[in-house]
């Protein structure tokens, strides 16, 4: 963020623009100048170079406070303000996580929560003293939102930055998650034991992870989606300091045992017991080595979509990790137009590490995660993909009708139905271009192919492929 500065690769190229295209910040960066002549209490933070650009000392926590003051004041008419130390958010970065979920819940991929309301209900874990999701959510887009936090000065300074927004505070509540005082669901023994050992921190570090939804989201509930921010480090040695910026923070905001990894999986578990009241399950990721494992995670779970994303934040890059237990809607699993028995596509400008394995294992766990069964064969970089006969005979019942298979052929009209199976081949055409196929083997449910293969190819380039594409 700052004075219209644009990113640039380690070459030195200019790398193309960052920003979500709906963020107000794509497409000029806030004018601090122009902020500065506004607000006076601005203005000292803001240094003028002799060409005339303006420019904020981002390592100066008093100067980034003010930043995010004046721009949640000037650009979303929102009051805020958080005490010395807390975790200090940047406000263009923060959005771009906020435009990313509007695209999922607009999206038509799984369908809305049965009892869902007009105003779209979300859930932001571990909120912070800054409550800045539940504030920009809802004075951008009019969102309803439960925030939750486990210290007290989260709690004490989210609570105030509601109230200090009459005109939002009827749509953000803040729940205290060490309480967790109103569920009936069935605690696990492991639930159990977090919540007694909760207790104090070491070093301001908490022992162990806080219940995120058990007893915090009431029986009764269900939200359009869940956020978070999690601390993302083990120790606050591990968190460091960078001396670029001073977004500052805390030892119970920066840190957790495990780090972002165990604190995201506890969502992924979580999100098994609670899948019935939440339409997507969102969490940001700090590093790319654990979205891969933690993507591998929430397939294990048994969620029914997986979607990832990459936000870039000044110079660093985030994660955005979603998935939903819900079933695809039905034009999403089969394509309307009658299927087709071969497809293919190209993976293009892979990012460094994934080739032709890469995308033969991914592709693999792909189809685990939608229970289908997968015979891999590393040596032709091939899977041999089968639905069980019952998936089988499900789909045909859902319509999937099609030449060739048993509704066409009136000698097999009464026989049993037995499962259908399609080949996926990973061809390398040259290095960083992969080729991938598809064929149907015994030309049944090609409608169920045409659709999971064109769900493949999106899962593998979001997955896969350089976002600078
Ligand atoms: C990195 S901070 C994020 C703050 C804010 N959402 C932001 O983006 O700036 C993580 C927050 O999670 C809170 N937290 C830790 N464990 C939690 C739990 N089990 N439930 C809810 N919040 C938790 C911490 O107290 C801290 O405020």
């Amino acid at each position: 963020m700052g004075g219209g500065r644009k990113r640039r690769r380690r070459d030195g190229s200019d790398a193309p623009p960052v920003m979500h295209p709906r963020n107000r910040y794509a497409a000029s960066a806030p004018d601090f100048a122009a902020l500065a002549a506004l607000y006076p209490s601005f203005a000292p933070f803001v240094a003028v170079s002799g060409g005339g650009r303006a420019s904020v000392d981002f390592t100066d926590f008093a100067a980034t406070r003010e930043l995010t003051r004046v721009l949640l004041l000037h650009d979303h008419g929102v009051n805020w303000w958080i005490p010395d130390g807390q975790l200090c958010p940047t406000v263009p970065n923060r959005s771009n996580y906020i435009h990313w979920i509007e695209d999922l819940l607009s999206s038509d991929l799984i369908p809305p929560i049965s009892n869902s309301s007009e105003t779209v209900r979300g859930f932001d874990i571990g909120t912070g003293a800054n409550c800045i999701y539940p504030l920009l959510g809802a004075s951008l887009l009019g969102w309803s939102f439960v925030g939750s936090d486990v210290t007290d000065v989260a709690l004490e300074w989210a609570k105030r930055n509601v109230e200090s927004n009459p005109h939002l505070a009827g749509l953000i509540e803040i729940r205290n998650a060490n309480e967790a005082p109103c569920s009936s669901k069935p605690e696990t023994v492991a639930e159990e034991a977090v919540r007694e050992n909760i207790s104090e921190p070491v070093d301001g570090v908490v022992r162990s992870i806080a219940p995120i939804f058990v007893g915090v989201v009431k029986d009764s509930e269900s939200f359009d989606f869940c956020m978070c921010n999690p601390p993302f480090f083990e120790s606050m040695e591990e968190a460091g300091l960078n001396p670029k910026t001073s977004c500052a923070g805390t030892a119970e905001e920066m840190a957790c045992p495990g780090g972002e990894q165990a604190f995201i999986t506890h969502i992924i578990e979580d999100s098994v017991s609670f899948k019935n009241s939440f339409r997507w399950f969102t969490s940001m990721v700090g590093r790319k080595a654990n979205l891969k494992l933690l993507v591998s995670k929430v397939r294990e779970a048994g969620a029914s979509v997986v979607k990832t994303t990459e936000f870039v934040q000044g110079q660093t890059a985030r994660w955005g990790l979603a998935w939903s237990f819900i079933a695809p809607r039905k034009n999403a699993i089969r394509s309307s137009t009658p299927g087709k028995v071969h497809h293919s596509f190209m993976l293009q400008g892979l990012r460094r590490g994934n080739g032709a394995f890469q995308v033969l294992k991914s592709a693999e766990a792909f189809f685990c995660a939608s229970n289908l069964s997968c015979k891999t064969d590393s040596v032709s970089f091939s899977i041999d993909v089968t639905l069980s006969d019952e998936q089988t005979q499900a789909a045909r019942l859902d319509g999937d009708n099609l030449p060739g298979s048993v509704e066409d052929d009136p000698t097999k009209l009464h026989s049993t139905v037995t499962g259908a199976s399609f080949r996926i081949s990973v061809f390398e055409q040259m290095p960083g271009t992969l080729l991938i196929k598809g064929s149907l083997l015994n030309k049944s449910l090609s409608g169920t192919f045409t659709s999971l293969f064109s769900q493949l190819e999106e899962t593998l380039k979001t997955e896969l492929v350089s976002k600078d594409r």
